[in-house]
């Protein structure tokens, strides 16, 4: 008993009266290491978002060990000053090195002194855990696609002279490897320690990938993990023959903020391991199937993995941001197969949509059509194939004039895929979905069936034929669409924003779908990351005119331009970068 507990036992009302009002639950302060990177610091603030609702009524504070404020012990005084008569400090790490391990306890000694009535306890790392392991294994399949016998994962860590948190990562390259069926998975660093990037991925090429994706272990943004894809990029442009996949480091993802209630729970309990997460693998824990959701495997390699996935509660939100490493390459200019020339057209209300627009589009480009809201961008993919009656100017399409005579001929020429597949899908299932454009054209019997074959392999969805259209996942609803248009082989495509609803797996799988097509391409969208990956070519629309047209990567690499016409790169993305 502490002389004060003594004082209010001895009092004359202890125990007498109504029962003490229950003493409020340790404070949880949260300790990240801090960055001078903005995105970071904004992606820490993002997470620490998501922790303060997962703690819900608990007290939360905020600080970070150098680089950034608040720091740890202003947070600390910041908490005490709100009441809190004990803390738990929870560090925001993956992996604990020396900051962390030295540094936060320096922290709570420091604490100690300056709040003597004032309980401290320490929490780890976010450590080697399932739920980390599954946002890792999710972040590398989304850039991946398939995982196949020559694609491999490369995984970067932040790199530290402290051994264990050096040999923690070889763990988890380890884990996804065998726990995780990602096959080959190569540790690397950003930095101190080694392997580096390179040399992880030429092991993977001496291996026999030929698909690497480059994973940053990191939970924020900041100034490696950009570092990490430009090595990476350094890599792959001397291996012409290998295609080095960006995959996003973990992000603000809210698993890791139920994770951090959970490490704070520990500390409390005084049920911290400081060392090996895998042993709760091999002892029968009361509870564990609950928690995770499957049995526990006793051995750690016989009766089959334990992932402890927890699948059908996730809730996954990747960075938005997957940058590509290899922007889309220059095409061969071939003939003009589509021509604008001063398109005028205003809504039926008097609204002015294009203003003079000249667009010129040579076969097998693949050009962006980018803008802000309003700016006029489905109004000329409309004009471009024909949509568009009380139209000014020109078009014409693979040399064939628009008027009334040749109008569905363009709208077979340029065949256009809308934002919403609901306006496109509507036969009971999508082979016949598929096969009604080329019926109407008069194709029947062996001949269509062929072509609706043909259309579907080119978009991947063969298996998917006779499946009702509703009954797919937005993806294959895109690809569907898409197989519609196809199937009626036009000269150009036109794609009005095909990546909305897309999840970072399924945009992937599109974009190796739309390069393999090798068709002239017209790409609406305010996804400028993908605009960057499938076309070399970007037109700006603004107002209705065009105000810029040329190299993607050079158009948004222009902040003031991009400023000048609100358009906005996502948090974290650099287009010199990617
Ligand atoms: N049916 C319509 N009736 C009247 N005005 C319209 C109609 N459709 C579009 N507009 C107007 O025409 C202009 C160009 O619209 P458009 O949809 O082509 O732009 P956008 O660049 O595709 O925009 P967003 O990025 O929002 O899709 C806008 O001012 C818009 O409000």
């Amino acid at each position: 008993m502490t002389a004060h507990d003594r004082a209010d036992a001895s009092s004359p009302a202890a125990g007498t009266l109504a029962a003490p009002a229950a003493a409020a639950p340790p404070s949880l302060m949260v300790v990240g290491h801090g960055t001078r990177d903005a995105d970071g610091t904004e992606e820490f603030w993002t997470l620490a978002e998501h922790v303060r609702e997962a703690a819900g009524d608990l007290s939360v504070g905020f600080g970070f060990i150098e680089l950034a404020e608040p720091l740890v012990d202003a947070g600390i005084d910041e908490l005490v000053a709100r009441g809190s008569r004990s803390v738990v400090s929870v560090p925001l790490v993956l992996l604990a090195a020396g900051h962390l391990k030295n540094d936060g306890p320096a922290a709570l000694t420091r604490a100690r002194s300056r709040h003597p009535g004032v309980h401290f306890h320490m929490g780890r790392d976010l450590g080697i855990e399932p739920v980390v392991l599954e946002i890792v294994e999710e972040r590398a399949r989304a850039a991946l696609g398939d995982v196949a016998e020559d694609t491999a994962v490369v995984l970067v860590g932040r790199g530290s002279s402290d051994p264990d948190a050096t040999s923690d990562l070889y763990k988890v390259a380890r884990l996804l490897s065998d726990n995780r069926g990602l096959g080959l998975v190569e540790p690397a660093f950003a930095g101190v320690a080694k392997p580096t990037v390179a040399e992880a991925l030429e092991r993977c090429r001496r291996l026999g990938a030929t698909r690497i994706a480059v994973v940053p272990f990191f939970l924020f943004t900041g100034i490696l993990v950009p570092r990490i894809y430009a090595q990476a990029d350094e890599f792959a442009a001397q291996h012409p023959d290998l295609a080095v996949v960006a995959a996003a480091h973990l992000g603000p993802d809210r698993r890791l903020a139920r994770l951090v209630i959970e490490r704070y729970r520990e500390a409390l309990h005084g049920d911290v391991r400081m060392n090996c997460d895998l042993c709760t693998y091999r002892v029968r824990l009361p509870g564990y199937e609950d928690k995770v959701g499957t049995p526990i495997s006793l051995t750690p390699h016989g009766d089959g993995p334990a992932r402890g996935s927890r699948r059908s509660r996730r809730a996954t939100r990747a960075p938005l941001v997957l940058p590509a490493l290899r922007p889309a390459a220059p095409v061969e200019p071939g003939p003009t197969i589509l021509s604008m020339q001063d398109l005028r057209y205003a809504y039926p209300d008097g609204t002015a949509a294009l203003e003079g627009v000249n667009l010129d589009v040579r076969a097998g480009e693949r050009v962006a059509i980018l803008g802000p809201n309003g700016a006029g961008k489905t109004t000329l993919a409309l004009a471009a194939c024909g949509a568009i009656e009380e139209l000014t100017g020109t078009v014409s399409v693979a040399g064939v004039g628009l008027s009334n005579r040749t109008r569905n001929e363009i709208r077979r020429r340029a065949g256009i895929v809308f934002q919403d597949t609901d306006d496109q899908l509507f036969m009971p299932t999508v082979e016949e979905d598929v096969a009604f454009g080329p019926a109407n054209q008069g194709l029947e019997g062996e001949a269509l069936r062929a072509r609706v074959d043909e259309a579907l392999q080119a978009v991947r969805i063969h298996e998917l034929a006779t499946r009702a259209p509703h009954s797919l996942s937005a993806g294959e609803r895109r690809r569907a669409a898409i197989a519609g248009v196809l199937a009626c082989r036009p000269d150009v495509l036109i794609l009005d924003e095909p990546t909305a609803a897309l999840d970072p797996a399924a945009r992937r799988e599109l974009l190796d779908v739309l390069r393999s097509l090798k068709l002239t391409t017209l790409l609406v969208t305010h996804d400028l990351p993908y605009a960057l990956e499938l076309c070399p070519r970007a037109v700006v629309l603004d107002n209705g005119q065009v105000v810029a047209d040329g190299p993607t990567r050079e158009v948004l690499a222009d902040e003031g331009f991009m400023r000048a016409h609100r358009l906005e790169l996502p948090a974290g993305f650099n287009p010199l970068v990617a």
